[in-house]
Order: structure tokens, then C-alpha cells, then sequence
């Protein structure tokens, strides 16, 4: 009864729930995606247009949009942000000079019809590297605390060791 029950129930549950994954380019998105999807580090170069892959965590289906960062490519994010239930935004920490131009670029999101119900995810990247910034600075940076209409969450992270 109890199989039949997980079976039917895995039949209907096949909702998949759409991420994206954007930031500055270097910021290490795609390696990020690897990391989840492969548990692996790979050698990646810089991404035109997307990669796409599914995880599973804990029975739940992800379909995680890792977007090119690139400048000329920032204005095609928004063709991705249809039905995304979570957005992650990943920082390169050790990238101070850039941080204003993430900090534009969030806000430009968040403002986005489409993205009005996601839930944010910050992931503070390249933890591992001396004198990056803390994920208090980059808070501040991005004035974390003003934002009121969308969950958001920050995380610290190494995507080489795969640690956050
Ligand atoms: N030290 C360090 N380097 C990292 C980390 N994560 C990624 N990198 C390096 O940063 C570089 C860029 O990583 P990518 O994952 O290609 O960056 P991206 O955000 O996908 O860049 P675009 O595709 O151009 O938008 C690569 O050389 C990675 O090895 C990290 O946590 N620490
Ligand atoms: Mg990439």
C-alpha cells in the first residue's frame, strides 16, 4: 500500500521548479551548477547564452538556468524569468569594483513583473580567496535589509570545494 502510494504520488508530483542562476560574468555561476549537479569541479569558459540541468533534492525537482554574465548578454536575462521560482544570484567576493554593478543589476531584477513572487538566493563566491569581502560587506553593498518584497537569504560559498 505504501509503494503504491509513493508511486502514485511521485506520478503526480512531477512539478519541476524553475531556478535561475545569474551574476556578473566570472562570478562563477556555471561552476556553481556543476557543483550541484555533478559534485564535481569543472573546467569551464566564459558561458554564451545557458546551461540547463535537473536536481534532485530530498524528492524535489529542480530545473537550475545557470545564465551568461556577460555585459552584452545582461539584457536577455529577463527572457528567462518566466514562472522562476528562485533566483540565485551569485557574487564573485573578491570583486569589489564590480559589486555597484551587481547591486544594479539585482534591483533591475527584483523590479521585474515576473520575478515578483521568487524567493532570492545570494551566494557570496570565491570565499577561499584572501581579503575577499564578508558576506556583512556585501549585505551592505547590496542594502540587503531594504529588501522587502521578495525572501531573500545570503550564503557564504567556495564553489571549488563546494563548501556553503
Ligand atoms: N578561487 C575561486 N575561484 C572560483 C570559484 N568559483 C569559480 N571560480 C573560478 O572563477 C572563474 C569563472 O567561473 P565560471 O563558473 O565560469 O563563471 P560564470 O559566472 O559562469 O561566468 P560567465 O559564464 O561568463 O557568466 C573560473 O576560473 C572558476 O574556476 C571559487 O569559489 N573560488
Ligand atoms: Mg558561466
Amino acid at each position: 500500500m505504501g509503494i503504491l502510494f509513493t508511486r502514485i504520488w511521485r506520478l503526480f508530483n512531477h512539478q519541476e521548479h524553475k531556478v535561475i542562476i545569474v551574476g556578473l560574468d566570472n562570478a562563477g555561476k556555471t561552476t556553481i551548477l556543476y557543483q550541484f549537479s555533478m559534485n564535481e569541479v569543472v573546467h569551464t569558459s566564459p558561458t554564451i547564452g545557458s546551461n540547463v540541468e535537473e536536481i534532485v533534492i530530498n524528492n524535489t525537482r529542480f530545473l537550475m538556468w545557470d545564465i551568461g554574465g556577460q555585459e552584452s548578454l545582461r539584457s536577455s536575462w529577463n527572457t528567462y524569468y518566466t514562472n522562476t521560482e528562485f533566483v540565485i544570484v551569485v557574487v564573485d567576493s573578491t570583486d569589489r569594483e564590480r559589486i555597484s554593478v551587481t547591486r544594479e543589476e539585482l534591483y533591475k531584477m527584483l523590479a521585474h513583473e515576473d520575478l515578483r513572487k521568487a524567493g532570492l538566493l545570494i551566494f557570496a563566491n570565491k570565499q577561499d580567496v584572501k581579503g575577499c569581502m564578508t558576506v556583512a560587506e556585501i549585505s551592505q553593498f547590496l542594502k540587503l535589509t531594504s529588501i522587502k518584497d521578495h525572501q531573500w537569504h545570503i550564503q557564504a560559498c567556495c564553489a571549488l570545494t563546494g563548501e556553503g
